[in-house]
């Protein structure tokens, strides 16, 4: 359906200029609306999938234009022919920008899009002996007859247009498109399952100027002019945004739908109320989306249209593989080792001077009193937290300055006290998500189809939940969200999964299967460190159990000595 909408309006597109051949007028309405298009297509790379907002985009197609500008001027080459380097001076610019910038979360990112975008403007205006300053660079006419009028760009940029699109489909169909998604939702989430966030954001921001570095020498041959504030004004970055906003940022036709309607918006309002009353009815635009259509208009009317036509979902829950009976390993050699540990928040330590080892093949268990700092210690371990002293081992290995996606490549996995599965994702995406190492083959391999997609529903059906793997995973109760994360961290192929409190919140049904879960995986190879609360279930699952107070381990030993130790009742009771 969405194929034959899309081909259609293509269709259009392409045979307009063909029937209408002399209406140069909405020949060049419809050519710049390809190429806001393009431009809201790259920005939603990095604002719409990794959620990193970029409000100085338009600075890729200045920088387009002005590398055929110069190129053309200095050299006499015709910027139609330079045009590609362009994109690729704008992919350069935006590694040198994101890999300073986007190692560090949060806003910085978008104050410094701006101050680029000024500062490119700046620039281009005192470099006068390369740029011609604020008087601009006057390029050659194009080189094919008057007769033909604007329709060659006309069809240079639709061109432009379908391959950005398929190029942004494309990579969000790959692992690298399903990390950044990931990135949006939980960055910390995100790097603890093997994403190299610093690595797919900066190749997320270059891979969103490429076609806007393009379409930027393109659109100087077809002004014939490049100059300062044309071609880095921040009104036109802020066109960017609206119109991805406005068709729905984070799809894949959002942006092109939005900039459509913002491009003939935005013309109507030129002709029939001048200038300044297009950055009126932008305002009143932002406003109105914000208000009302906070997700954008492609995502209100699929999801209207999701409701009118629902999918009959198969809530028919598996039964787990049940082929493997449980035979508990030797203990083998210390896979973890953890020496002289310590963190503090403030004058409170959380953990103190904690020295413990888990061997290969067990199923350790982590028990303790609230706040004894059992969650502390598996943030410290798996990386979301840096200790103030000791150190950490695993596999034979010092992981604690390792990042968090480095220790996850080495086979350390983990699950959250309360779940932190991307809400928004599938039940597929979820588990397809984590990357087991950092090759960037592992990156941009299909996440939909093939070894990857294969591998995540045989976990799916390991954990009796291969029936929902098309869900929202927001829609899954809390049981399921708990067997869904042990999925998503086995697509790791961890040697050691920490587990923070399976079994709470989690009916006895699920609960059981969980139990079971656990067994099978360990009988394959897996040792784990359970944190929990539930005595009854350590008891039958742990063998040994290491029991935390106060910050650092206080016994060690079978369930059955551990429950009778006499330290271990008075640190619990207190008495
Ligand atoms: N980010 C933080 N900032 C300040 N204090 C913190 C932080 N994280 C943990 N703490 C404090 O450190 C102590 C240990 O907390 P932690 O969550 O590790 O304990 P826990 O043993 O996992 O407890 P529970 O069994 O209740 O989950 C608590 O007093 C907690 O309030």
């Amino acid at each position: 359906m969405r194929r034959a909408v899309v081909l259609g309006c293509l269709a259009v597109l392409a045979a307009y200029p063909v029937v209408n051949p002399w209406q140069p007028y909405p020949q060049a309405v419809l050519l710049l609306a390809f190429l806001l298009a393009i431009q809201a297509t790259g920005w939603n790379i990095i604002s719409g999938y990794a959620g990193y907002a970029s409000l100085g985009h338009g600075m890729f197609l200045g920088l387009g234009s002005y590398t055929a500008g110069i190129l053309s001027v200095n050299f006499g080459m015709n910027p139609l022919w330079v045009a590609p380097i362009g994109g690729v001076t704008a992919v350069l610019m935006a590694l040198g920008i994101g890999s300073v910038v986007l190692r560090a979360r949060g806003h910085a990112f978008v104050i410094i899009t701006i101050a680029m975008l000024l500062a490119a403007q700046i620039l281009a205006t005192n470099a006068r002996g390369l740029t011609g300053g604020s008087d601009g660079l006057a390029l050659e006419l194009p080189f094919w007859s008057r007769d033909y009028q604007n329709i060659p760009f006309y069809y240079l940029f639709l061109g432009l247009l379908v391959a950005a699109v398929a190029f942004s489909g494309w990579l969000r169909r790959t692992k690298l498109g399903t990390g950044l998604v990931a990135i949006r939702e939980d960055e910390g989430k995100a790097a603890s399952i093997g994403v190299n966030t610093t690595r797919f954001k900066v190749t997320a921001y270059a891979a969103s100027a490429f076609f806007i570095g393009v379409a930027g020498g393109v659109y100087a041959y077809f002004l014939t002019f490049v100059n300062p504030t044309g071609a880095f004004s921040i009104l036109g970055s802020v066109t960017i945004v609206l119109a991805a906003l406005v068709g729905g940022r984070g799809t894949l036709y959002g942006p092109v739908a939005g900039a459509f309607l913002v491009q003939f918006l935005s013309e109507a309002a030129t002709v029939y109320g001048g200038t300044q009353s297009r950055v009126l009815i932008f305002g009143l635009v932002l406003v109105l989306v914000v208000l009302f259509l906070p997700k954008g208009i492609l995502p209100t009317v699929q999801a209207w249209w999701a409701r009118r036509h629902p999918e009959p979902v198969a809530y028919t829950e598996q039964q787990v593989a049940r082929g493997l009976a449980h035979t508990p390993r030797p203990p083998g050699e210390p896979l973890l080792a953890v020496r002289g540990l310590s963190r503090s928040f403030g004058g409170l330590t959380a953990v103190d001077d904690a020295s413990m080892v888990v061997r290969e093949g067990t199923i350790t268990a982590l028990i303790g009193p609230n706040g004894s700092g059992k969650t502390t210690l598996f943030n410290l371990v798996t990386g979301g937290l840096q200790p103030d002293k000791g150190e950490i081992w695993f596999d034979g290995r010092r992981i604690d300055r390792l990042p968090p996606w480095t220790r996850g490549h080495l086979g350390l996995g983990r699950t959250y006290q309360v779940t932190r599965l991307f809400k928004e994702m599938t039940v597929r995406e979820n588990v397809v998500a984590p990357l087991p190492d950092g090759r960037w083959r592992t990156m941009l391999a299909d996440a939909v189809r093939g070894h990857e997609a294969e591998r995540a529903k045989e976990l799916l059906d390991l954990v009796g939940l291969g029936g929902m793997a098309h869900q929202k995973a927001g829609s899954l109760s809390y049981g399921q969200q708990k067997l869904v994360e042990l999925a998503q961290v086995l697509m790791l192929e961890p040697k050691l999964i920490l587990l923070d409190e399976p079994a709470g919140g989690v009916n006895p049904s699920l609960l059981d299967r969980l139990v079971e879960v656990i067994r099978d995986v360990n009988a394959r190879g897996v040792t784990f460190l359970v944190v929990e609360h539930n005595i009854p279930l350590v008891s039958e699952l742990c063998d040994p159990v290491i029991v935390f107070s106060a910050g650092s381990p206080l016994a060690e030993g079978p369930p059955d000595r551990i429950r009778r130790d006499p330290q271990v009742l008075d640190a619990y009771l207190g008495v």
